[in-house]
């Protein structure tokens, strides 16, 4: 990719699209196209087609998607199957007849089967039944997966996958009921600091496995990716480390400063009981993390302070 690439990142206001954004501008790179899903809906085939007939985007970041956590994708099988079918089938097909020189697509590591082997390398895709909370979504971004390598089989284009762990960071979603673990223990906890409660509820059993990624870590793989990588296969992108969800609970009301009680909620599902990715192939190519979890979980914590700040709501603590 030259400096003055026309480079389209889809989902820019996103968690991983914006740090996407970050990391293309701090190497200097210009010439960025970006829609808002309002501007551009990704699920309408004609938006699409203009757009790409327009723009010409040279290369592609798919980092737009219908996102969440396990509650989420567990009430909205239907949006989450749909909207991720439509958006990637409309972007890849158009990207090929548009002659993008390559596209990246993002997937997530819950595309591998409930019962992988630990870590999950990337060939144990397809081998085992998927965790249900969140089958609709992976099949999703399995097709997204099989159109990557579809059009490069059939077609010689360069358009690559990877799969990131779980991800937090700068621009995360706080909604309670839609986020993420990492976001909601994050806002509970300064929430509960705040009111002087004397606990806070964690969903589950507390026992789940789960690896963190820090967003902006992400996003320097995937332009790692981009520049370095070029092969139907699948690449994880990952810390290697694991850590079980009352321990980053504990981990998390250390960097708030919250020192109530954790109740864990067992109404509320644990989702796969593990899922830690095998970082093998992203580590050979030599690509690695730089920021640790507790270093990550400070800078979103501030972060989150400075927009509740910035909101005017009370709570700099
Ligand atoms: N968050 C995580 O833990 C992980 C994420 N990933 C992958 O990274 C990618 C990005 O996820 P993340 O940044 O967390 O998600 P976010 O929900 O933060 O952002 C997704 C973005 O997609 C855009 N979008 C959604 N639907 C449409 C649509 N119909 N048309 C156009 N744009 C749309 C939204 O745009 P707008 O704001 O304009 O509405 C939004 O900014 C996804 O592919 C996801 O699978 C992979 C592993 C883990
Ligand atoms: C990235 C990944 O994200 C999702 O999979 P998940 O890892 O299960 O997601 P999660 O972050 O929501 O939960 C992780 C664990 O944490 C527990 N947990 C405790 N307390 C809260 C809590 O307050 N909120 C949430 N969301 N979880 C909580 C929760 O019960 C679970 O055991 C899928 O969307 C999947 O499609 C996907 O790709």
């Amino acid at each position: 990719m030259n400096k003055n690439a026309i480079i389209y990142v889809a989902g820019h206001r996103g968690l991983v699209g914006g740090a996407i954004v970050r990391q293309l501008e701090k190497a200097g790179y210009t010439n960025l196209v970006t829609r808002t899903s309002r501007e551009l809906d990704l699920r309408d085939q004609a938006q699409v087609n203009e757009f790409f007939e327009a723009e010409q985007p040279e290369y592609v970041f798919l980092a737009a998607a219908k996102v969440g956590g396990i509650l989420a994708n567990d009430s909205y099988p239907a949006e989450f199957l749909y909207d991720n079918l439509m958006l990637e089938a409309n972007v890849i097909h158009a990207a090929y007849k548009n002659g993008v020189k390559k596209l990246l697509f993002l997937g997530s590591t819950c595309i591998y089967p409930k019962h992988a082997p630990q870590p999950m390398p990337e060939d144990s895709l397809l081998t085992g039944p998927l965790e249900p909370t969140n089958e609709w979504y992976a099949v999703a971004k399995i097709a997204g997966i099989k159109l990557c390598q579809a059009y490069r089989r059939q077609y010689g284009c360069s358009f690559i996958s990877a799969m990131p762990t779980n991800l937090y960071g700068i621009g995360d979603n706080f909604d309670l009921e839609k986020s993420h673990v990492m976001p909601a223990l994050i806002r509970k906890m300064h929430e509960a600091k705040q009111a002087g409660a004397p606990s806070v509820k964690i969903w589950g059993t507390g026992t789940p496995l789960r690896e963190f990624l820090f967003v902006d870590d992400c996003a320097d793989a995937c332009l790692f990716l981009m520049q370095n990588y070029d092969d139907a296969g699948i690449v994880n992108i990952g810390v290697g480390e694991d850590i079980s969800i009352a321990d980053l609970a504990r981990l998390v009301a250390g960097v708030v400063g919250y020192a109530g009680e954790l109740v864990f909620d067992t109404s509320k599902p644990d989702g796969t009981p593990r899922k830690l990715v095998d970082t093998s192939r992203i580590n050979a190519l030599g690509w690695r993390p730089t920021v640790s979890l507790e270093a990550g979980i400070r800078l979103t914590y501030d972060w989150y302070r400075e927009q509740l700040d910035a909101a005017g709501v009370r709570g700099v603590g």
